[in-house]
Order: C-alpha cells, then sequence, then structure tokens
C-alpha cells in the first residue's frame, strides 16, 4: 500500500531487551514462551509502558525514547488485543467512525469510511448494532477495522485470534490478512498457523531476548532452540 512506512525499534525494558527493523509493509511474528517479554515489548511500543532506554523510529520519526514518552493517543500505532474493547455507547459503525476522525478524517467523510469498513469486514447491514449485540467474531472485526480506520503508521497484533473459537478465528485471520493492505505490521502469536498465514518474517523472543530472526520459512526450517523447534514441529 502507499504510504506504508518502515519501523525501527530497540526496546530496553527491566523485561525485555530487543532491536527490531520492519520494512514498510513488513508483517512480522512474534512468538515466545509465556513470560517471554511478548506483552512488555507491545506494552513499550503502543505507549502503556515507558522505554528505559532505546527507543522507537515510525519513517524516521522518533517516537519515543528514554526521554521522551508520547502517550499512546498520539503515537499512530494501532493495537488488535485479545478483546475488542470497542466502546459500548456507541454502535459499530460510531466506533469505527470515531477512530476515522482521530485518523484526521472530516466527520462526513468517517462516516462514508465506517461504511466503507463495515464492507470491508464483511459485516454491511450491521453498523447500527452496538457492540452488546455482536459475537466476539464480530466485535473482533469491528476492532479490527477500527484500528485500520485511523490509518495506523504501525499495527500491533496481540493474539487477536485467541478468544475465539476455530471456525471464527479461521474466519478473522482470512479478514486480517486481506486487509492490511501494506500495513507494517507486528503480530504476537502462540500458535504458527497465525504466523504462517500472515506474516513474512520470524522473530522467537525468549526470556526478554531475541533468539532468532529472519523470513519465515527459513527460521522455521533451521529452529535455533527447543523452544523453536517445538514451534516448527507443530505445524
Ligand atoms: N517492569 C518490570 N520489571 C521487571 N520485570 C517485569 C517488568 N514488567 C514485566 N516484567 C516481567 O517480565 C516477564 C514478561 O511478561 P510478559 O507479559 O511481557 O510476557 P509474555 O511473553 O507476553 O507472556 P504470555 O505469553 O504469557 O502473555 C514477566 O515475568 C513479567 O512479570
Amino acid at each position: 500500500m502507499s504510504g506504508a512506512v518502515d519501523a525501527h525499534v530497540v526496546v530496553t525494558h527491566a523485561a525485555v531487551d530487543a532491536r527490531l527493523t520492519l520494512a514498510a509493509g513488513e508483517v512480522l511474528a512474534v512468538m515466545g514462551p509465556s513470560g517471554a517479554g511478548k506483552t512488555t515489548l507491545l506494552d513499550a511500543l503502543s505507549g502503556l509502558t515507558r522505554l528505559d532506554d532505546g527507543y522507537l523510529d515510525i519513517d524516521g520519526d522518533r517516537i519515543a525514547d528514554a526521554r521522551q514518552h508520547t502517550p499512546p493517543s498520539r503515537r499512530s500505532i494501532g493495537l488488535l488485543g485479545q478483546e475488542a474493547l470497542l466502546f459500548p455507547h456507541m454502535t459499530a459503525a460510531e466506533n469505527i467512525a470515531f477512530a476515522a476522525q482521530s485518523g484526521g478524517a472530516s466527520r462526513d467523510a468517517s462516516r462514508a469510511i465506517a461504511a466503507e469498513w463495515m464492507e470491508r469486514v464483511g459485516l454491511a447491514g450491521l453498523g447500527g448494532r452496538r457492540p452488546g449485540e455482536l459475537s466476539g467474531g464480530q466485535s473482533q472485526r469491528i476492532a479490527l477495522a477500527r484500528a485500520l480506520a485511523a490509518r495506523p503508521r504501525l499495527l500491533l497484533l496481540d493474539e487477536p485470534f485467541s478468544s475465539l473459537d476455530v471456525q471464527a478465528a479461521a474466519q478473522l485471520r482470512e479478514v486480517v490478512r486481506d486487509q492490511l493492505q501494506g500495513t507494517t505490521t507486528i503480530v504476537v502469536s502462540h500458535t504458527v498457523a497465525d504466523a504462517a498465514a500472515l506474516a513474512d518474517s520470524l522473530v522467537f523472543l525468549e526470556h526478554g531476548r531475541i533468539t532468532q530472526q529472519g523470513p519465515l520459512y527459513e527460521v522455521l526450517a533451521s529452529p535455533a532452540s527447543d523452544f523453536a523447534a517445538a514451534v516448527a514441529a507443530s505445524r
């Protein structure tokens, strides 16, 4: 997609010490055992956690370092987590329109953008429903649309399929794959199927350190740790 930008990250934190570079439009999967620091890494990027040292640059702009903490709302970073966390008092379409407006669209344009996204995620006709009237899978699709409608420069996916049943997860995975449209993305998952479906490259994070990184199929073909070998064998 034109407009995709590269991201360069050096996260230094009590729990994580990692250096990552994403080319514009690249989808990078991060896998690692429980407690490895995956969520801490995403929190440091989204701004929920401060960096102890290191930095986050997006498209050459310094977003954060040890001295400068840009709040999450001003980072132009989208986040889709395990739960959709939609605004409950707004309809599905209003949730998306709100994000489009915060991404710079006018009020009228944001309504049109919301309608377009409802179609893209396969939910045209449900725009008037409130989150309480949507299934988990539908809510996650709205949350994806909301994240992308703000035109983030970096998208973070934190196990977005893990709270869904197998069928809803597979459907959402397809929607995500089709709708990323070149958005530079980091996806954290425990499932190699998610990484294989979405990612160009793969990082293994263990005990807060990167133990292996490279093109997804190369990494899976020659795992460098017991954990990586177990993941590769689970394909
Ligand atoms: N500020 C901190 N100082 C020291 N340790 C921390 C700090 N913040 C988090 N930790 C620890 O770092 C570890 C990494 O936790 P994190 O939740 O990031 O792992 P994770 O890879 O996302 O695990 P899971 O897959 O289970 O969600 C945990 O043991 C956590 O307690």
